[in-house]
């Protein structure tokens, strides 16, 4: 063992707990393993304190301070000040900086001012918005003034006779975009004094709504502008993010109104270690075509939990299946049974779905001591109140460098030393973030991307408008949807009239948009034996995700799918937890419908295009959580058309022969290095790899050369391949040094194998691939510094 990297303090003088935590970490490590390749020192950070502004009420002062809170951090009182003088704002500091004060504040503050104002709060999950409700509610029942607020939950589980209630009497609805596009926006006759006085809309999580999710949420809002309009108000936008780049251009494409951003967190937090953890290679296991495979990521932190908890530290690892959770929990009880029996029952996994009662039980638990280590999905991550723990593991990066930071922000208690442990998984992109931390510690986090204009998600949207209130020739406009209503008007869906554009008799458009499946038609993943209907999943993807076979996860929950009736849109299962996983294998075809942005860089041409991707599943292989592959099974499925956008590359062959790929190799290069940089396009897009595909090929029909293409998984895109084309010099950058910096032989999954490959891993070249990336940069940046 090499030892660990040099010891740096927080303060200069004696080693921080999360140091020292750490430390303990190294020594409980098998000899000969070395899996620290980096360790960061946070420093400790000081509160900056604001005042209370002038306008807020007295006794919600005094609220807030029997709460605990003397004075608003910075950040809080910037970003009420803004709001409250009339501008769209978004705070995006770190996890539990306080962000539900900063809405809290101007929003209470005008609901007592005037008796009738209302407010919207909107939240990606029901628990959140359950949570935050909960916080409210205790404070308008502290506050006389604030009494007939009468905040109220308003979502798929509200009885029938709470929410008429509802729209009598409360003036605070705390509700979610699913509900607001089904029922708050299309009967909005019913809600006017909601509508009428609506002085607030605060948008929580908002770093939540991206891709084609995203691009629904963003169209929503523009609708409730418009209704709000239409009824004389004209709402101010809170939003709460995580830290995000740019997070006031994301807020105002969300929003579609310019958007005022506070960054600066005034908070405290004490030291933070932060250290990157990669598994070793096993030595016995091998997986596809024999490629090594290293130690699951969730076994490590299994070992990692069972040593933390042996130190007395409050720990959470997040893990990401339940699968997967709970055999970390399972693992730290083993080894605790061998080294410290009394701690085993300290020990447990987060397994419930998102209910309210488990998570407070949870919280309670862990923060009373009672539990000292808990396994958890990534269910617990959005908005959890638990800032009182001692480190956090997270096993696998959770895709995103938001979420990165959400997870490992609930180590620290106020003041107190931390560690936060990433343990990679056996992938490429964790392979390069821990060899290149810099990517994920020194980066600003990325932005969120959202296409509003995609005309997918514009078409559907734009007729829900249009049945809500006839749409106007300006608000046309405004949507930026001229061309989509054309089509639309050619399809017969919606009319020309003296006053406006009307959806056409019969068009009931709300039901059939699915904001959070996507678009298009669905299909419906019910459980045979009791008819439980447990998601949707779009029909184009559903020959690969819910095939006969297949192992399909729900809420951490395994299921297996007998029967896929794609006419009827529906797929049975039931409910089984088998040791494998599996992955569709497909022919896919790749046809360039239209170039939308080129540049040329000589031998090399990099474009953003309009493609029509087909697919056809031939079977699927089943694989165990090792990596290693059981076997292969054969089917046959129908063919699949989707359309949608792709960043693109091609190469001439002559540069491909300088660097000594010759043609017999030119097809493991090109599918090796598209591989890869599928993996490493979350650096750039805040995407997950298996929102995205790619195709590779030594001559393409429409480009007459090797060509590689990285496009959006959704009809029409999402705004992910336009991301890359946009940074494709620091994308395959990242992508060339993630391959090259794989200590495998001849490639693995940690670099150029792709758990979801249509072509079963063959063939891949993971030198030629990175001579590829090498000549792609040069050429580009040779031309266009990057
Ligand atoms: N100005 C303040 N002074 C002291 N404590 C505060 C202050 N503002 C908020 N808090 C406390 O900080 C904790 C975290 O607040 P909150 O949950 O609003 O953070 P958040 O930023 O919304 O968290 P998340 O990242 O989970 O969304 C709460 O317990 C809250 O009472």
């Amino acid at each position: 063992m090499t030892g660990p990297p040099p010891l740096h303090t927080g303060d200069g003088t004696a080693p921080t707990y999360g140091r020292l935590l750490l430390d303990h970490l190294l020594a409980g490590t098998p000899s000969g393993e070395t899996p620290l390749t980096h360790v960061a020192e946070i420093p400790a950070r000081e509160a900056r304190y604001g005042d209370w502004p002038q306008w807020a009420p007295d006794p919600l002062v005094q609220a807030f301070r029997e709460r605990g809170v003397d004075r608003p951090w910075s950040h809080q009182a910037e970003a009420a000040e803004l709001a409250a003088s009339g501008q769209h704002v978004v705070v995006s500091t770190g996890t539990a900086s306080g962000k539900s004060l900063a809405y809290q504040l101007p929003v209470l503050g005008a609901l007592a001012e005037d008796p009738h104002a209302t407010a919207l709060y909107l939240s990606p999950t029901k628990a959140l918005g359950a949570d935050q409700l909960k916080a409210v509610t205790e404070l308008t029942s502290a506050t006389d003034t604030l009494s007939t607020v009468c905040a109220c939950a308003y979502d798929g589980d509200t009885s029938p006779e709470i929410r008429q209630w509802a729209r009598r009497h409360s003036r605070w609805i705390f509700t979610n975009p699913d509900m607001l596009h089904l029922s708050l926006l299309p009967a909005h006759a019913r809600w006017a004094h909601l509508w009428r006085r609506l002085r607030y809309v605060v948008v929580d999580e908002c770093h939540a709504y991206r891709g084609v999710f995203g691009s629904h949420v963003a169209l929503i809002l523009r609708r409730v502008r418009r209704v709000a309009r239409r009824y004389g108000a004209d709402p101010v936008f809170v939003l709460a993010s995580a830290t995000t780049a740019e997070p006031g251009a994301a807020a105002s494409r969300l929003i579609g109104a310019p958007c005022r951003e506070v960054t600066e967190d005034g908070s405290p937090h004490g030291p933070r270690t932060v250290a990157m953890w990669e598994p070793p290679l096993l030595k016995d296991v091998t997986g596809e075509h024999g490629a090594p495979v290293r130690r699951a990521a969730g076994t490590e932190a299994g070992r990692l939990l069972a040593d933390l908890v042996v130190e007395g530290a409050r720990t959470l690892a997040f893990v990401r299946s339940r699968h997967g959770a709970e055999l970390a929990a399972m693992g730290a009880r083993r080894l605790l049974t061998e080294v410290a029996p009394d701690l085993v029952e300290r020990v447990a996994a987060y397994r419930a779905g998102y209910l309210a009662e488990d998570r407070r039980e949870l919280e309670a638990a862990l923060s009373e001591g009672r539990l000292l280590g808990v396994a958890s999905t990534n269910a617990l991550e959005l908005g959890v109140d638990i800032a009182g723990l001692d480190a956090v593991v997270v096993a696998g990066f959770p895709g995103t460098v938001a979420s990165f930071w959400q997870q490992g922000g609930r180590a620290g208690r106020r003041g107190q030393g931390s560690l936060v442990v990433l343990v990679a998984r056996d992938d490429p992109l964790d392979t390069y973030l821990v060899h290149h931390p810099q990517a994920l510690l020194d980066r600003p986090v990325e932005a969120t991307v959202t296409d509003p204009g995609n005309p997918y998600v514009l078409g559907p949207q734009l007729l829900c408008a249009a049945s809500e209130l006839p749409l106007s020739e300006d608000e046309v406009d405004e949507f930026g949807a001229r061309e989509v209503l054309t089509d639309l008007a050619d399809q017969g869906l919606i009319r020309r009239r003296p006053h406006g554009w009307f959806v056409a008799p019969g068009v009931e458009p709300h039901g059939d948009v699915e904001i959070r499946g996507g678009i298009g038609h669905q299909v419906a993943i019910v459980e045979a034996d009791t008819g439980r209907m447990l998601g949707t999943v779009e029909a184009g993807r559903a020959p690969a995700t819910v095939h006969p076979g297949a192992v399909h996860l729900h809420q951490g929950e395994t299921f297996v799918v007998d029967e896929l009736h794609l006419e009827d849109g529906i797929a049975l299962v039931h409910a089984e937890d088998p040791e494998w996983s599996t992955s569709a294998r497909e022919i896919t075809d790749i046809c360039c419908i239209s170039v939308d942005e080129m540049h040329d860089h000589g031998a090399v041409t990099v474009a953003s295009v309009s493609v029509e991707v087909s697919h056809r599943v031939v079977g699927y292989l089943r694989r165990l959580p090792s990596g290693e592959v059981l076997d292969q099974i054969i089917l046959d499925m129908p063919e699949h058309t989707l359309p949608t956008r792709a960043v693109m590359y091609t190469i001439d062959p002559e540069l491909l022969d300088r660097i000594g790929i010759t043609a017999e190799r030119v097809p493991g290069a090109l599918h090796a290095a598209e591989h890869a940089a599928i993996c490493l396009l979350p650096l750039v897009a805040t995407c997950d790899r298996w929102d995205i595909g790619g195709v590779s090929t030594d001559l393409h029909p429409d480009t007459g050369l090797p060509t590689v293409f990285v496009y959006d998984g959704q009809p029409g895109g999402a705004g992910f391949a336009e991301r890359g084309f946009h940074r494709i010099a620091r994308w395959l950058r990242a992508t060339r040094d993630a391959v090259a910096a794989c200590e495998c032989a001849a490639g693995c999954p940690s670099c150029v194998y792709s758990p979801k490959c249509g072509n079963g891993n063959d063939p891949l070249d993971k030198a030629g691939a990175i001579a590829v990336l090498g000549a792609v940069l040069d050429a580009i940046e040779g031309s266009e510094p990057a």
